[in-house]
């Protein structure tokens, strides 16, 4: 056997592992992720082991063997790396793009570095000393002198800067004993100089259970993971803050997972008040340097909590306790490149490798996750009632069809425009949320609310150019039809309407009101984002009106109502989460209403109110929508049922792209032929962006209830040429 060695992680080399021969007594010790030593050109080296091969790469006579294991090595890059494996072992990509997923990118740059003079002489050999410097006209040193006596340390740059002292006069001084000079690196801090507001908040019952189940069994030294399924405002941010508590309390650390756009001022705040600056953030915004001097700091156990979205997972914590996913069911969670890794099953891979638990929270938990609690592999906890008992939200479904009947072809319908009169009248605020996930490509019908679907796969046609709707799961497809297949009515076309729209109709009904905008165009400038939402918090507008943007997580007091609009839009994506996502978006948009102490009201405008995600959304039932939803998925074969592998090929010719994708469909066919019963080859068909830069792109699925048959899939896959590139997708959360 040969060990794949990395011997040294600086990103240059990351290109090229050297291989070695496994010793035979050293065989049970080698595994990816273990520090080694070995011979290399004439010296010997540390290295960590990526990869266990039966293949030499170059000729048997060449190979050198490993000559140590380096014991007890708990080297953190050494548990990151062995992560990394695992990554690329389960989810398909090179080691080198898994290795790059887990290290920070590493930067040349050094910490900055501060000085500091301190007075080292006692008091009043210092004041003797000055007196002889003023005497003597040694004026700047008698200035920096009487500064430190009262000071006794200040930063240099401070001295040199505002007191105007050159080099040689702090020379001087240390060399008379009066100083000493030192230096402290420092890291730079993305949230320093905060005010800390501490404040503390007394747990309630429902929220102390929660708390005392997961405690009970960390002190019993179980591992596990558990999912928080809190109704929206059940006060979830104060459990896991709490459970931080505690853990670093027994000198362990945590990470927190959000979504980069709920990554707020607001957000931090939160956890900065209780924690000061043992908190720190991860985020996109941060410089590449930044972000590696979190990893330092990481390191140094300069901080003990690092928030941020999914690469946060990959903080160096020597002693991790606790990884907290908040708004679990999110999709950004999903990486959308190689590896197409899930930071819920890495976090919890991650947390078994050092027996940290991880607590997964949302009120509308991922089909994948409930499904997992309901199956027993993690713990559900629960959180029903929004805390100080208010209540939620009031909803009401409007039919948009009706609403067409009766002449309103508007975006508002006449009953969401009383209740904004009334909520203007009263002075409350009021978020109207568009929509906007999935309106391109897919046709519906105005009048009944009729979508062109696939009769195989039961996800929505995509428009293409030439007239044609197209299925993106099997490849069939049909001449777009003039009228609609239902109902005959000629209102059959493609939803279009944007913010912008919705801005100016809103601002022309009711022309005193003052609206902010939140979408993509609005917050395209670095601290937009962060001015929209402030300037909402304080009241200076009474309307905000978004996207998806402003239903994450945000906690407005004097929200009172909220308008969904083209709330079905999202069923009909060409994809088989689509159900689930219109779910997801209405309640928590529902959410946002009624927080404070003024109760909140929700209109839902749908052309599809009998759907069973609208209706469970308007009853803020999970429960219900969970069940309709897993017999359908269970159905279909769709995940979390079943697993799902994606198997998508890319190529600029068309044509080789198309006769490949056939025989690699072929052979997989042949590689499962004993395995008909427990899995199915669906296509070649088009990927949803069938041509992306001039690259064809073509998508094979494989379903099947055993995952690992999956993973047998991929690795042949892998060890075969092919003039197409090929990615791999496991449980997709969106379209190839
Ligand atoms: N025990 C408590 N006593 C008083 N107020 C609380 C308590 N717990 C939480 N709160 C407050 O209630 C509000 C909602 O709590 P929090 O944001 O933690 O809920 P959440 O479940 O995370 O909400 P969402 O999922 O909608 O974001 C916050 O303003 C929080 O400060
Ligand atoms: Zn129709
Ligand atoms: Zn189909």
């Amino acid at each position: 056997m040969f060990a794949n060695v990395i011997v040294d992680i600086s990103i240059e080399k990351l290109d090229r592992p050297f291989q070695y021969i496994i010793p035979d007594a050293l065989a049970d010790r080698i595994y990816p992720g273990v520090q080694i030593e070995a011979p290399f050109g004439n010296r010997t080296i540390k290295g960590y082991v990526i990869e266990i091969t039966d293949t030499p790469e170059i000729a048997l006579d060449r190979i050198k063997p490993i000559s140590g294991v380096l014991s007890g090595s708990v080297a953190m890059e050494s548990q990151l790396i062995e992560l990394a494996a695992w990554m690329r072992a389960n989810y398909g990509s090179t080691m080198n793009q898994s290795l790059k997923t887990v290290l920070p990118v590493r930067k040349k740059t050094k910490p900055m570095e501060r000085k500091w003079l301190e007075l080292v002489a006692d008091e009043n050999d210092a004041r003797m000393k000055l007196a002889i410097y003023e005497s003597g006209r040694s004026t700047a040193k008698a200035r920096l002198l009487r500064e430190l006596i009262v000071q006794k340390r200040i930063e240099q740059s401070l001295v040199t800067a505002k007191l105007n002292i050159s080099g040689a006069t702090i020379k001087s001084l240390e060399k008379d004993g009066m100083i000493a000079v030192s230096t402290e690196k420092q890291y730079r801090n993305p949230i320093a100089n905060l005010e800390q507001n501490k404040r503390n908040l007394q747990l309630n019952p429902n929220q102390k259970r929660v708390v005392d189940a997961v405690l009970a069994n960390v002190d019993a030294g179980i591992q596990k993971t558990y999912l928080l399924k809190g109704v929206t405002g059940s006060g979830k941010t104060e459990v896991y803050m709490e459970l931080i508590a505690h853990a670093i309390e027994k000198g362990q650390q945590a990470i927190v997972l959000i979504p980069e756009i709920a990554l707020t001022y607001q957000t931090v705040m939160r956890f900065y008040n209780r924690f000061g600056d043992r908190v720190s953030i991860m985020n996109s915004r941060l410089s590449d340097g930044e972000r590696y001097d979190q990893y330092l700091r990481v390191l140094h156990h300069d901080v003990d909590i690092i928030i941020g979205p999914r690469s946060a997972l990959f903080a160096p914590f020597e002693n991790l306790g606790l990884i907290i996913i908040d708004e679990e069911h999110e999709t950004s969670y999903k990486s959308e490149t190689a590896p197409r890794y899930h930071a819920r099953e890495v976090a919890i891979q991650r947390a078994k490798m050092c027996h940290a638990s991880v607590v997964l929270g949302s009120a509308t938990p991922s089909m994948e996750s409930y499904y997992r609690a309901m199956e027993g592999e993690y713990e559900l906890l629960e959180l029903n009632q929004r805390v100080q008992d208010r209540p939620l939200a009031q909803c009401e479904v409007i039919d948009m069809r009706e609403e067409l009947r009766h002449g309103n072809r508007s975006i508002l319908s006449t009953r969401l425009q009383e209740r904004m009169e009334e909520c203007l009248q009263k002075n409350e605020q009021m978020m109207l949320f568009l929509n906007r996930r999935g309106t391109a490509g897919f046709v519906s019908c105005r009048a009944c609310g009729t979508v062109l679907k696939c009769p195989h796969c039961d996800v929505s046609l995509s428009q293409h150019r030439g007239g044609r709707l197209v299925c993106h799961y099997c490849g069939y497809e049909i001449p777009q039809p003039k009228t609609c297949p239902e109902c005959g009515s000629k209102y059959i076309m493609g939803f279009k309407a944007g913010t912008q729209k919705v801005e100016e109709f809103v601002q022309k009904r009711f022309p005193d009101a003052k609206i902010l905008r939140m979408d993509y165009d609005s917050t395209r400038t670095k601290d937009s984002y962060e001015s929209i939402l402030n300037a909402f918090a304080n009241h200076e507008a009474d309307i905000l009106i978004g996207t998806q943007m402003i239903v994450k997580g945000h906690d407005f007091a004097g929200v009172t109502l909220v308008g969904i609009l083209a709330a079905d839009m999202s069923l009909h994506v060409p994809d088989f989460h689509g159900t689930e996502r219109t779910f997801d978006l209405i309640t928590q948009a529902a959410g946002r209403a009624g927080r404070g102490d003024l109760p909140g009201n929700v209109v839902i405008q749908s052309y599809d109110p009998d759907n069973y995600a609208i209706q469970a959304a308007k009853n803020q039932d999970y429960d219900a929508f969970y069940r309709q939803e897993i017999a359908y998925r269970g159905m279909m074969n769709y995940p979390p049922v079943n697993h799902m592998l994606v198997i998508g090929l890319a190529n600029e010719n068309e044509q080789i792209l198309a006769k490949e994708a056939e025989n690699i469909t072929i052979y997989i066919d042949k590689l499962l032929q004993n395995h008909r019963r427990d899995c199915a080859v669906i296509g070649p068909a088009d990927a949803s962006i069938a041509k992306m830069n001039d690259i064809y792109r073509k998508v094979i699925y494989i379903k099947s209830k055993d995952y690992s048959l999956l993973v047998a899939v991929k690795d042949r896959l892998e060890k075969k040429q092919a003039l197409s590139n090929i990615q791999y997708d496991f449980d997709p959360m969106s379209g190839f």
